[in-house]
């Protein structure tokens, strides 16, 4: 049975929607045309401008070598001619599989370095090189390779003022702060929770299954397209399995994040349980599908004197701007609430109950609540400073960003993980005995067995390997620096080869996570093929052991911006992929082609199903029966 813990009550609010009725006063029809006309003129003057750039970095790459890059080794392009000035390779990039076209880029130069063009001609330095890449993300240069400014004002528009779009003394001071909370200790006091909302899934799906009484015209489940109520069968109903986990993992991070019940399995076959939880997944949703213009918008508002385009009228922006002031007004409740009740526990502890030490102890005693809570305490000890202290709106950017960064992340990876042991029998085979023998009758067990099931960490680490949920993340270069290779490239005219490549000040770079895991130096011959023995301590090969990747993929990246989550990631998959694989199995549908797409997280998109949008349907069975 799936009880609620007394601690989440206080948080259950409503979300205080307001509407104002105005009269409506008539404009004239030049104040219209103008309203229509002045952005449009706007934009279309600053495409000119970006226009002409564009061709002038063409003249400087082809024709007088002045570009910075130019003997860097660079892909071709073998798309239409009229839009590589706009939209530079992206476009190729964007049409091929995650991580396809950059792996492919990457064998055709032969070099782990490469530069490629984005958004009218601006350049890229793509680096896959581990050596090369472990040096941008180390704790002496990651502060001067932020975040580019584009990613930064979207995180920042989504998001408000988190640790995920912090950057230099402001991140070091909030990830300070932040890290303690994902300590050992928090995350197996974490645990038996993400055991509740794992086995409430799995009672969630069983009545799914046994609400399946053969295929239908119209969708009958929640998260089911007509699609796939047409092929379901019997007891085997065809479902989009991301739309149940991410209701799992939203009930879990609101829990263990900010103590918060959405409630969302509950509400079983639509919306994102109570309007907190729908708001907050309308705001992150109202990310994926970005068209071409908000892409452009995006780009232009962060080019030097265009900060102006963020205030034309946008739909999107708008309705963005409008979640995040709703979702702000309730998150300032839970805030609220939890002040005063941390006030108390302090008080309650007296003198010793202020200082970070004691937090400290707190934590270690396996007192830990959630996230938030452990952040909020960690802020108010008496022994951190003034102006190291988080103010109420970085607290605040702290829900939305464990929230953005928490949850669609590790629903995406287990979506991914269902989708491969789908055609790995071998492996869930393995799985099951070893879950079998280690959870004998019991539904749940401790953080210490979940850690100590060797084959269910191969999987992990393997499903980790090849289905990275971020696949690849940017950065910028604060100045001119010179990034040291493991293996070096040849100049393109041919005057030598180089084990280091310059960098400029202002200039992007991309990291590729899903490439790095894939990398032959680092796997041998069979990197892109998944194999969870590879992670038996007998297999595993040096070249993996020495990379110096921390667990030697790139998955959570590495450094000081490095997941701060990883900890709470890797144990909240493993519950929910043994209760789910121990339960179910899961098949493909016949000639349904799932194809990956990047949007913040990887997705999956069906060829031919494309309005149905981003789902990961599965056919459905019980595995067991249950006692
Ligand atoms: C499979 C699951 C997850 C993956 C693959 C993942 C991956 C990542 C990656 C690649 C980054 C760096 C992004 C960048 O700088 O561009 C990141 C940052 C972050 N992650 Fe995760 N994450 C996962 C789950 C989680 C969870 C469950 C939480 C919280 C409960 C979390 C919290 C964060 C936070 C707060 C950051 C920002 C850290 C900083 O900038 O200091 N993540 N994550």
């Amino acid at each position: 049975m799936v009880s609620s813990s007394p601690f989440l009550a206080p948080y259950s609010i409503s979300l205080p929607f307001t509407s104002y009725s105005t009269p409506p006063v008539p404009l004239p029809a030049f104040v219209l045309l103008s309203l229509v006309a002045i952005p449009i003129l706007a934009i279309l003057s600053a495409v000119v401008f970006l226009l002409g750039g564009s061709l002038k970095r063409i003249i400087f790459l082809h024709v007088i070598p002045l570009d910075e890059y130019r003997n860097i080794p660079r892909p071709r392009y073998t798309g239409s001619l009229w839009s590589f000035p706009i939209f530079g390779h992206l476009s190729q990039i964007r049409k091929a599989p995650p991580a396809e076209a950059h792996l492919a880029y990457a064998e055709e130069t032969g070099s782990w370095v490469y530069c490629y063009r984005t958004m009218f001609y601006h350049p890229r330095l793509w680096i896959g090189d581990v050596k090369g890449l472990l040096y941008i993300l180390s704790q002496q240069q990651a502060y001067d390779y932020p975040k580019p400014g584009d990613s930064r004002k979207f995180l920042d528009e989504l998001l408000g003022k988190g640790i995920l779009s912090a950057e230099g003394d402001i991140h070091r001071r909030q990830r300070r702060v932040v890290a303690p909370a994902f300590s050992v200790s928090s995350v197996r006091s974490f645990t038996p929770s993400f055991f509740k909302h794992s086995l409430h899934l799995v009672r969630v799906i069983e009545e799914l299954i046994d609400r399946t009484e053969g295929p239908a015209e119209k969708s009958f489940l929640g998260g089911q397209s007509d699609y796939a109520s047409k092929v379901s069968r019997k007891g085997e109903p065809v479902f989009d399995v991301g739309f149940w986990l991410g209701k799992c993992t939203l009930d879990i991070i609101g829990e263990n994040g900010f103590g918060y019940d959405f409630k969302s399995l509950e509400s079983k076959d639509s919306g994102d349980g109570d309007d907190l939880g729908s708001t907050l997944n309308a705001l992150f949703s109202s990310t994926s599908g970005l068209k071409v213009t908000d892409i452009l918008r995006i780009f232009l508002q962060t080019r030097p004197g265009m900060g102006w385009i963020r205030k034309l009228p946008s739909k999107r922006a708008d309705n963005r701007r409008n979640m995040y002031l709703a979702m702000e007004r309730a998150a300032q409740k839970i805030i609220s609430a939890k002040r005063e009740e941390i006030k108390k526990e302090m008080a309650a502890l007296g003198e010793k109950g202020l200082s970070k030490s004691a937090f400290d102890e707190d934590i270690d005693g396996g007192k830990a609540k959630d996230l938030l809570h452990l952040t909020m305490r960690a802020n108010m000890a008496s022994d951190l400073r003034a102006n190291e202290k988080l103010d109420d709106d970085e607290l605040l950017g702290q829900m939305t960003s464990f929230m953005l960064a928490g949850h669609e992340t590790t629903s995406t990876q287990t979506q991914w993980a269902l989708y491969c042991l789908s055609t790995h029998p071998e492996v869930v085979s393995k799985m099951r005995a070893e879950i079998e023998s280690v959870f004998g009758d019991q539904e749940e067990i401790s953080y210490d067995e979940v850690q100590n099931m060797q084959y269910l960490d191969c999987v992990t680490k393997e499903m980790h390997r090849c289905y990275a949920p971020v696949t690849s993340t940017a950065r910028m270069c604060l100045k001119d620096d010179v990034i040291p290779l493991g293996k070096s490239y040849a100049l393109r005219d041919g005057s030598g080869t180089f084990d280091s490549v310059r960098v400029f000040k202002n200039q992007d770079l991309i990291i590729p996570l899903q490439v790095v895991n894939f990398s032959e130096p680092v796997w041998g011959p069979t990197a892109r093929e998944f194999d969870p023995s590879r992670w038996l301590p007998e297999n595993l090969p040096a070249s993996a052991r020495d990379s110096g990747l921390p667990m030697h993929i790139l998955t959570f990246l590495s450094g000081p911006r490095s997941c701060v989550g990883q900890r709470f990631a890797i144990v909240e998959f493993k519950v929910l992929l043994a209760c789910l694989v121990r339960n179910f199995d899961f098949e493909r549908v016949e000639g349904w082609n799932i194809e990956p797409k990047q949007e913040i997280v990887l997705r999956g998109v069906v060829t031919g199903q494309e309005k149905v949008g981003m789902q990961m349907p599965l056919r459905v069975k019980k595995a067991r029966a249950r006692t």
